[in-house]
């Protein structure tokens, strides 16, 4: 399709990503998927490439470059090359950890953590999932207590992405049980403080390689320094920020069904089943109309709201109607591409294979099917009423 969204300069980045991949990526991804953990060096790498801290202003030692259509760039070729384990947690840092430090830190705090962040020797996290609370953010158990300037931290995250490597974590915890909403704040916790432990590195159906963790904290002393915002403000500034978060999964997701597709597209004309190339059935050739067609139609809407992020425009329902529609379709796309590759769709050497069980959690982190179709509703019936 006739995309218009990008200029020479998003192509030429297209090169500088891929070249990356090449060298620094792929001979090693295998390997990263059986040990379950990329290598720390791969982020390295990606901070000398320019891959990462795009966003990071120039005074932090970033590019500051704020338009999303990198970013979009970044996560298309990593989709192309089927290296989502590490797109997943090199995103979590472009796409959420340092947005929020670049918009809510004081100026110490960027001068103390920004100019890592963006050359890779500094991984982020966020945690705001517990062992009893996902979806329902006002329910997070963790708290954090006045004590003298600082602060006493309590609780249990996980499913928490980047937790094993991460240098910092911004846990949302409870500040006042008594304010309902208002009674949240965002804590940056830091590797090697006491009482902040790293539990399992969990076992997953996908993404081997993306690191997914549980985090302790048992009496964990977070200096008053270390307070991200305004204090009770926490539930606030995580839905300020969440619409970013959802668009970015959209665009991976749909980045992810397009390479699907692409993949599929060139198996089937290979593969000869009675004599003639599968894709010369004509159910392969309906399948893979319908899957173009579906692709495309996102594209448009996608790109769109990406046009509106970088316009400062992109609404919460926007986002949440891009999130959940990219990433079930994504999901259906790669379905159906399995079933084109026959037995080999089901082998792990082939990338469709580990597309099928690395996409099944798009509809699920950053915020379910069900919630963005929560939030859309709710909008309709609030304009209807
Ligand atoms: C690989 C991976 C990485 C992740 N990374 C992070 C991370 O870095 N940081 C972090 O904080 N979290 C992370 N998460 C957690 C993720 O965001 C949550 O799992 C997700 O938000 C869902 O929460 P839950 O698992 O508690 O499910 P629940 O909230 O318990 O939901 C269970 C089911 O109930 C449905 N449901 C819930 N409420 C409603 C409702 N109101 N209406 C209708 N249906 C509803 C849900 O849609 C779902 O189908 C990650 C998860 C995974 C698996």
């Amino acid at each position: 399709m006739r995309r218009t969204i990008f200029t020479e300069d998003h192509d030429a980045y297209r090169a500088t990503v891929r070249e990356y991949l090449a060298r620094e990526v792929r001979p090693h991804y295998e390997r990263w998927e059986e040990q379950r953990l990329v290598d720390r060096t791969a982020w390295q790498a990606a901070g000398r490439a320019g891959v990462i801290g795009l966003a990071v202003p120039e005074q932090y030692g970033g590019s500051g470059e704020t338009d999303y259509r990198y970013r979009c760039v970044v996560a298309e070729e990593f989709a192309n090359a089927g290296a989502t384990s590490l797109g997943a947690g090199l995103g979590t840092q472009d796409d959420i950890t340092i947005p929020y430090i670049s918009d809510l830190g004081t100026d110490e705090q960027k001068q103390r953590w920004l100019p890592g962040m963006a050359s890779g020797e500094l991984i982020g996290a966020i945690a705001m999932t517990e062992p009893g609370t996902g979806s329902d953010l006002q329910s997070i158990a963790t708290t954090a207590v006045r004590d003298g300037d600082g602060w006493i931290l309590n609780g249990q995250k996980t499913f928490i992405t980047n937790g094993i490597h991460a240098d910092l974590v911004i846990v949302a915890a409870r500040t006042d049980p008594d304010a309902g909403a208002r009674g949240f704040s965002l804590l940056v916790v830091e590797r090697g403080m006491d009482g902040f432990t790293r539990g399992r590195k969990l076992h997953k159906v996908g993404l081997a390689g993306q690191d997914t963790a549980e985090l302790s904290f048992v009496d964990v002393r977070v200096p008053a320094a270390n307070l991200l915002g305004t204090e009770g403000r926490g539930l606030a500034h995580l839905m300020e920020r969440l619409p970013r978060e959802r668009l970015s999964i959209a665009v991976g997701a749909l980045a992810g069904a397009r390479a699907a597709y692409e993949w599929t597209r060139g198996y089937v004309f290979e593969r000869t089943a009675f004599g003639k190339p599968v894709g010369d059935f004509q159910n392969t050739r309906f399948v893979l109309a319908e899957l173009l067609t579906e692709i495309d139609v996102t594209q448009t809407y996608v790109d769109n709201a990406v046009e509106a992020l970088n316009a400062g425009e992109l609404t919460p329902v926007e986002a949440a109607q891009a999130k959940w529609w990219a990433s079930e379709l994504q999901k259906r796309v790669v379905d159906r591409c399995v079933q084109l590759h026959g037995g080999y769709g089901y082998m792990t050497e082939y990338p469709i294979a580990r597309a099928f069980v690395d996409s099944r959690i798009q509809t699920i982190y950053g915020g379910t099917t069900e919630i963005m179709k929560e939030i859309v509703g709710r909008e309709i019936a609030r304009t209807s009423a």
